[in-house]
């Protein structure tokens, strides 16, 4: 799948829940930046990589990767909300183990500029890092991939369900 690709997938679900809950017309940019910020808090929870006070291990790996996408879709309907999605992003790189903690935090500080400048230089950078820490996390874009469509189908039916 190509990000444009990926993109359109993310639209599709975003036009469902926007019709769906009557905001088509609704500047959402800031409750999206919020709705990402606790998936990567949720995220970090999981992964327990901050937790110096405990010996419990990080959650299987499948949890971690189902709130890892959580974070894709958010990102993705952001971009898609700041008209980011037709730039030309590349999300393979070699970095990938850099320490966890200074990866969220890094991705915190990227959301922060983003919501302050709206730059899509700034949008790239977070996608960017985002994947980096999925290869910290050992998740190839495959392994994203296949989680994502598996997390937009369960997004669909719940708004089918009424959410
Ligand atoms: O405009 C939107 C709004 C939401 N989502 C997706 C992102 C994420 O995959 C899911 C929301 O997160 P989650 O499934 O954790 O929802 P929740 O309501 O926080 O779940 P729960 O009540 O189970 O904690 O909906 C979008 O893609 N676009």
């Amino acid at each position: 799948m190509t990000l444009t690709e990926w993109f359109a997938m993310q639209h599709e679900l975003d036009q469902y829940i926007e019709r769906e809950h009557g905001l088509e017309n609704e500047d959402l940019v800031e409750k999206k930046i919020l709705a990402l910020l606790v998936e990567i808090g949720e995220l970090a929870n999981e992964t327990r990589c901050f937790k110096f006070w405990s010996k419990k291990p990080a959650s299987e790996t499948d949890i971690i990767l189902e709130e890892f996408v959580d974070g894709v879709h958010f990102i993705l309907s952001i971009g898609l909300e700041l008209s980011f999605s037709e730039r030309d992003i590349s999300l393979v790189s070699t970095e990938g183990n850099e320490d966890l903690v200074q990866s969220f935090i890094k991705i915190y500080h990227l959301i922060g500029e983003l919501r302050l400048h709206r730059s899509a230089e700034s949008f790239e950078e977070l996608l960017r890092q985002y994947f980096i820490l999925g290869q910290s996390l050992g998740f190839s874009i495959d392994d994203v991939q296949s989680a994502y469509k598996a997390k937009n189908e369960v997004n669909f039916k719940r708004q089918q369900e009424g959410y």
